[in-house]
């Protein structure tokens, strides 16, 4: 125990690198993907730090070349799960009492390593290979988010553990402990952003959690870097057991033991729901009520009032639309544009499209590489071609796409005169935009329609110079995003500066990388110290005189 009290200053944000021809740092990522690329990596599961291979395996492609096999992964049976539960629970006893400082250095390491050392090539070269992200997406996710987090959950930790009850009178001492939740936390990881393997189970273990991460199989490279990336930081053997798999078979053994503490989830929203069905009939079993924090998806949109600026609009939507093949939770996904600017605005849509280039990771002058793989690819070509056979949208732009050698999709537009059409209101999780094209005088009808038109509630941004019809639009979509831009894309969210996290069916919104979020994973224990115990039973008002 340490006979201070330790200051955690406001961390800042990692700082994103450019990658331009000549830098220091292209060269050394361009070497580190060649040597990626070259090799075949034999990926076990890790429990109770010890690498464990099963043999039911399955291997790892690249989405933009997926003949190109970059290795393979060992799967987690229920065996195993259990292993990785019975070490977590073994790693709690010393972990969950540790001073908090000891736990938080480990992770304030690890932000340094991607900082100062080769792990940050390492971490983003396995998540442009493995799932198709270009250099400067694959920076902003694996290297500057991962940063981000792990230095600003030490810190919403320091502000948490300094709030204290406000007043102790004399003769007593009020205390507020925050312990960590009694049992283990499932850290169950999407495929696009290889940060959230490190966050998912990182912030629950800044507070003294153990956790299990299952990350997704399409991601299953970058997430073993991370983890690798913990351990070398000098993470215990156990806090954080690596189990990738099937996300059912392991959900069998997890939502059944007794020791469940909480989910940390962040994929899609029919997966977090049917998970919290299984956890709502197995309640009785838990020796805690599990703490679910689920982040899911979205129909994020673009709204534009007649006073918006045109370029302005038209760089968010291709940047907001079709940056990582629309694969981000929070990529604007449907738009709603005034008829007076609809036509200069076309145009710039097409011409620039026109002009994004699609290809490879490695090519780095690429825009566009592919989608993650064929049941991502099959799904979104038949959204384009469900908009192609209708009466009542056209496509135009894109539209193309082609599987022969990668997932490979072109960024598509499609403007239809149906507001609730399909691809205005489900999520595709693609390169598809819809647009509707509305009469400039029916500005807050329209905006009602947007509120109404998806069952989600992620990110969305309005456009506009009038100061009246941004009053109007924020008023009118005030529960329609939890993450709400005003002249800017909807995507891009930045830890420390725009706490991300969306309501309705898009999640519990705890707001990833905040305070909100730090304090779901602690049980308080009320500490209350009487110096002199009382010594009579009776209270003054029993007195007879
Ligand atoms: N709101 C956010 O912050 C946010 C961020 C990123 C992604 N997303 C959402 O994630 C989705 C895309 O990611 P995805 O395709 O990997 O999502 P997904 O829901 O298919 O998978 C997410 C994770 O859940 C696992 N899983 C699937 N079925 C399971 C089951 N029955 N039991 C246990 N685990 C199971 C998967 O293997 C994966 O690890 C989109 O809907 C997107 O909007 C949301
Ligand atoms: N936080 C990211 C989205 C993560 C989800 O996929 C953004 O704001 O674009």
């Amino acid at each position: 125990m340490s006979n201070a009290i330790f200051h955690h200053p406001m961390p800042t944000n990692e700082p994103i690198r450019t990658y331009e021809p000549g830098s220091p740092e292209r060269a050394a990522l361009k070497a580190k993907l060649q040597e990626m690329e070259n090799e075949y990596i034999d990926i076990p599961l890790i429990i109770g730090g010890k690498e464990i291979r099963t043999g039911d395996t399955e291997e790892i492609s690249m989405p933009h070349d997926h003949k190109h096999k970059l290795g393979k992964y060992h799967k987690a049976g229920k065996k195993e799960v259990q292993m990785a539960i019975d070490s977590a629970l073994e790693a709690w006893k010393t972990w969950s009492n540790m001073d908090w400082q000891d736990r938080a250095a480990i992770f304030m390491r690890a932000a340094e390593m991607i900082y100062q050392t080769d792990w940050r090539y390492t971490i983003l070269a396995s998540t442009m290979l493995g799932q198709s992200k270009n250099a400067y997406q694959a920076e902003i996710d694996a290297a500057c988010e991962t940063a981000d987090f792990l230095r600003f959950n030490v810190h919403n930790a320091y502000k948490l553990y300094q709030e204290q009850p406000p007043h102790s009178p004399n003769g007593m001492w009020n205390r507020m402990e925050y312990r960590a939740l009694e049992g283990f936390v499932f850290a169950v990881a999407p495929f696009n952003f290889t940060t959230f393997n490190a966050n998912l189970p990182g912030a629950p273990a800044i507070m003294g959690n153990v956790a299990l991460l299952k990350p997704a199989g399409t991601s299953v490279l970058s997430a073993y870097y991370i983890i690798k990336l913990f351990e070398a930081a000098g993470l215990p053997a156990g806090v954080i057991n690596f189990i990738p798999g099937s996300g059912q078979k392991i959900g069998d053994v997890v939502f059944n033991d007794p020791n469940f503490a909480g989910l940390h989830f962040t994929g899609s929203t029919q997966v977090f729901q049917s998970m919290w069905k299984i956890i709502g009939n197995n309640i009785t079993k838990y020796k805690s009520y599990p703490r679910i924090v689920g982040e899911t998806g979205g129909k994020d949109f673009v709204f534009a009032h007649s006073s918006a600026n045109v370029r302005g609009l038209a760089t968010a939507l291709i940047q907001g639309s079709f940056e990582y093949q629309g694969q981000k939770c929070s990529a604007a996904s449907r738009a709603y544009i005034p008829k007076s600017i609809w036509p200069e605005l076309k145009e710039i849509l097409v011409n620039d499209l026109k002009n994004l280039k699609t290809g490879p990771v490695t090519d780095f002058t690429n825009f566009v590489n592919a989608v993650i793989d064929k049941a991502a690819f099959d799904t979104i070509v038949s959204y384009i071609e469900f908009a192609n056979k209708s009466d009542e949208a056209k496509i135009i732009a894109g539209g193309k796409y082609n599987d022969k050698v990668g997932y490979y999709i072109n960024p598509t537009v499609i403007e239809t005169t149906n507001p609730k059409f399909k691809t205005m209101q489900e999520e595709i999780f693609g390169p598809v935009l819809t647009v509707y094209v509305y009469d400039d005088n029916k500005y807050e009808e329209t905006l009602k329609l947007c509120d109404e038109t998806s069952p989600y509630a992620l990110t969305g941004s309005i456009f506009a110079e009038d100061r009246l019809a941004i009053v109007t639009a924020d008023k009118i979509l005030k529960h329609s995003a939890g993450n709400f831009y005003i002249n800017d894309k909807p995507t891009g969210a930045v830890v420390g500066q725009q706490p991300f996290g969306g309501a309705r069916a898009s999640g519990t919104n705890d707001k990833a990388g905040s305070f909100l979020n730090i304090v779901r994973w602690v049980s308080p224990r009320t500490i209350k110290e009487t110096f002199i115990p009382r010594k009579d039973f009776r209270y003054p008002f029993m007195s007879e005189k």
